[in-house]
């Protein structure tokens, strides 16, 4: 009897994916909380006939403690997304990492079980302010907590199938995404695509795609034009990662997904995938198989051509840093 909470479900990724959640029939309470409009929200979505009783909470008398209760799985998209023309938001990276370290406080509080899916960007900083938080808390669990990563997965299935000139492939396209969430972090294992790529995508079309991929998020911030970055996509990507997590909690085997965790949330395999990419990284996004206690293992890259050895290459330090940043934040908090 799962109970499913949004925290930012009044956004432009929290709406839809409210709305993806309340569709689910695994899901059996959906708990909303913003810092604007949840009880409306809440109201739209209470009248669909699916399974899932829908609250929604403002700030004051306690609706995030009262959105927590019970929770299993907390999902987080609030935050403020990216404009036009900036690649890394330092103000919006400061923002959200108040936002989402405040958030994270609340689940230590009222819901420290729950797995915690944070799509709020930076992902790759947000990811340690999440786990730095509990720890203070003594409620850090590195099984629970995962970086949403899944629309990397979700672009470079599309842009694959793009490829193939068959977008009717799209939707079985698996191609493992791995590193980071955020540009040259961002590592497409596109050798490891299940549906390989044309034999002349090696040089400058590869390269090109791989960038696609790597950067899909400027197209939609581009094409937006100041209105925000990805929704709808990200919406959906949320979605199916959180489906996944709500279907191994409830005992199914063999749920796999490329997800954005502490590498220590499996000792041997984050060992074996420290030494395959050579550095001792505390946080790294790999195959992980998801359980009903969180991460259960998580699985090497596996064969790799040169090439891709080059993008890890590229992302270890870039995450280094982006993971610092991160810690370093909640240090330098007052909790
Ligand atoms: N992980 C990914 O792949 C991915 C993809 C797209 C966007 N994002 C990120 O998701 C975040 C949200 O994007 P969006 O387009 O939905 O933005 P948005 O501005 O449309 O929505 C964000 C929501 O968060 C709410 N909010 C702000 N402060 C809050 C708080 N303290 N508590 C609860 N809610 C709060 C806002 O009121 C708003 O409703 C951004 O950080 C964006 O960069 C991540
Ligand atoms: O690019 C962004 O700012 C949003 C998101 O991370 C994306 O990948 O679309």
């Amino acid at each position: 009897m799962p109970k499913a909470v949004v925290l930012g479900a009044a956004g432009g990724i929290g709406q839809p994916l409210a709305l993806l959640l309340k569709t689910n029939a695994l899901v059996t309470e959906l708990g909303l909380y913003d810092i604007v409009n949840t009880p409306g929200v809440a109201a739209d979505l209470s009248h669909i006939a699916t399974p899932a009783k829908v609250e929604g909470y403002l700030p004051p008398d306690d609706g995030l403690a009262k959105t927590l209760k019970g929770a299993d799985v907390v999902v987080i998209p609030a935050g403020v997304p990216r404009k036009p023309g900036v690649r890394a938001c330092s103000s919006c990276r400061q923002i959200n990492a108040g936002i989402v370290r405040d958030l994270a406080t609340g689940i230590a509080k009222t819901a420290p079980k729950a797995f915690v899916l944070v799509i709020s960007n930076p992902v790759n900083s947000t990811v340690p302010i999440v786990a730095e938080v509990f720890k203070k808390h003594g409620t850090y669990d590195p099984k629970r907590l995962f970086g949403v990563t899944t629309l990397d997965v979700v672009r470079a299935s599309t842009f694959v199938a793009e490829v193939l000139g068959d977008f009717g492939k799209a939707p079985d396209v698996v191609v493992p995404v791995v590193g980071g969430h955020s540009g040259v972090t961002i590592v497409p294992l596109l050798s490891q695509s299940s549906h390989p790529l044309p034999s002349d995508y090696t040089g400058d079309k590869l390269q090109a795609l791989t960038t696609r991929v790597q950067f899909g998020g400027d197209e939609v911030v581009k094409a937006k034009d100041g209105a925000g970055s990805a929704t709808l996509s990200m919406a959906y990507a949320g979605a199916e990662f959180a489906f996944k997590v709500l279907r191994a909690l409830r005992g199914e085997k063999g749920i796999v997904a490329p997800t954005y965790v502490n590498l220590d949330a499996d000792k041997s395999g984050g060992d074996a995938l420290k030494k395959e990419i050579g550095q001792d990284l505390d946080y790294f996004s790999a195959n992980v198989e998801i359980g009903p206690e969180g991460v259960a293992k998580i699985h090497p890259l596996g064969e790799i051509t040169e090439y891709e050895q080059g993008l890890i290459k590229a992302a270890v330090p870039e995450l280094a840093k982006n993971i610092e940043t991160g810690v370093a934040f909640i240090q330098s908090s007052k909790l």
